[in-house]
């Protein structure tokens, strides 16, 4: 964390928020804890015979609006803090979509690039085995996140299922099709994004023919630089772990793919006509209409957001501009779509999976597609209009609009006033 404390900078949105619209007291210190953090050391068996320990954690952070929701992230940076704090926005995120969840996040320590598919599938079983009594399809139910995919959650399914002794698909999303998976999943984050863009786009004084960054090229940044070529927008420089690279009349995204695809990095893209590489400070500071952070959190702060010469920020990644970003950036006009909102698709379509596990009963890409199209441009309207009403940020409109929602459920238990009476 390059500006302070990553859940203190999450909180303090809170407080912002909470300056803007009567609320009781008793809502924001139900939300500054984490409800629930379990920490354990999965040991596991190498290909080699020899056994090694991984941490990992899961938080429960709040489950007044139901089941804890969020995704497990494998990464060798990944803290306890890291996790409470991605957890807390998921209770926002949750809220500020109207899905019956409260928020929730898992993560273990380690760079699953170092382990065999063997012990990744052992690690992935193991983590299941340690939460068994955390998790559940009314209790909390985990997703992918960094470095975790669909493979990793078939595997988490079966080993729930196994100790169980019985199917149970809505224990976690992001399985595979053939597993209890939901059709439009997969680019669901990258689509949430693209709908939201593409119905503000007036407002945010965006057009036809943009020229867009993407930094992180993974799930939620490929899918969105798929969709923006495919609308004849401009891909004008990517970023991954391994560099970045730059094309002023829009690179070859098809080609980045494949590369992706081969195990390489977009940076191998170098060297072909018209194609530089460019060093990650370069790339926030590429002119463009749309900037889509898709990598991790802190990647705009108070050393490089003075160099950013883009019109709109879609967060794609959760809290990819710390809170003194946000304000370099309030104060130069440029306009963040806030994580809590641009990201939302991919818990939405979590949500539609969980649903179609339950009823037992599958919809259509084009049901998918619409259902989160409409909750996209819903939920994306509304907080734009709070953010022109209160003359705000559409980060802390997204804010009053999530703690709106808590603030009613939570109080629905008894306030203060109540009990005093
Ligand atoms: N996948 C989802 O459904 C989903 C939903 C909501 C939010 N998100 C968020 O989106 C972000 C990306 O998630 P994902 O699922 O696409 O992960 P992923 O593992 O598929 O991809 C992550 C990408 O980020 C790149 N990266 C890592 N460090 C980087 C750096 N320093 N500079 C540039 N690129 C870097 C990696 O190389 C990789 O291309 C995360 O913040 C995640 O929490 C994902």
């Amino acid at each position: 964390m390059l500006d302070g404390d990553l859940l203190g900078g999450a909180l303090s949105r809170l407080d912002e928020a909470a300056r803007h619209i009567q609320i009781d007291p008793d809502v924001i210190e139900r939300l500054k804890y984490a409800r629930e953090m379990t920490k354990v050391a999965l040991m596991i068996r190498m290909d080699d015979g020899s056994r090694k320990s991984f941490l990992a954690w899961r938080c429960r952070y709040d489950d007044t609006r139901g089941p804890t929701k969020g995704g497990i992230r494998f990464h060798p940076d990944a803290t306890a803090e890291e996790v409470e704090t991605l957890a807390f926005w998921m209770t926002m995120k949750c809220a500020v979509m109207d899905l019956p969840y409260g928020g929730g996040k898992g993560a273990v320590k380690l760079d699953p690039r170092t382990l065999s598919k063997t012990e990744l599938e052992r690690l992935s079983r193991a983590y299941v085995q340690a939460f068994s009594k955390v998790i559940g399809p009314d209790r909390d139910i985990p997703a992918p996140d960094v470095y975790t995919n669909a493979m990793i959650m078939g595997w988490m399914a079966d080993e729930y299922a196994t100790i169980r002794g019985e199917p149970s698909p809505a224990v976690i999303t992001g399985k595979p099709i053939a597993l209890g998976g939901s059709l439009g999943r997969n680019d669901a984050t990258a689509r949430g994004g693209y709908y939201l863009v593409d119905h503000l786009a007036k407002e945010l004084g965006l057009g036809a023919g943009m020229r867009a960054v993407v930094q992180g090229f993974g799930n939620a940044g490929q899918f969105m630089a798929e969709m923006l070529a495919a609308d004849g927008h401009r891909i004008v420089a990517v970023s991954d772990s391994r560099g970045a690279v730059a094309c002023e009349t829009g690179l070859d995204v098809a080609r980045l793919l494949a590369l992706k695809a081969e195990g390489k990095s977009v940076a191998d893209l170098a060297g072909t006509p018209g194609v530089r590489s460019i060093s990650d400070e370069e790339l926030i500071a590429t002119e463009c209409d749309l900037l889509v952070p898709a990598a991790l959190e802190d990647m705009i702060h108070v050393g490089n957001a003075g160099t950013v010469r883009a019109k709109v920020i879609l967060e794609l990644a959760n809290g990819p501009v710390t809170p003194e970003a946000d304000r370099i950036l309030d104060g130069r006009g440029v306009v963040v779509l806030p994580d809590i909102l641009a990201n939302a698709g991919g818990v939405t379509v979590s949500y539609f999976e969980w649903v179609q596990n339950r009823q037992g009963y599958y919809w259509t890409l084009e049901d998918i597609h619409a259902r989160l199209k409409a909750i996209m441009e819903r939920e994306g309207a509304q907080i734009w209009a709070i953010a022109q009403e209160k003359s705000v940020s559409p980060r802390t409109a997204a804010y009053i609009h999530a703690l709106g929602r808590l603030a009613k459920a939570i109080e629905a238990h008894g306030t203060q006033q109540f009990f005093a009476g």
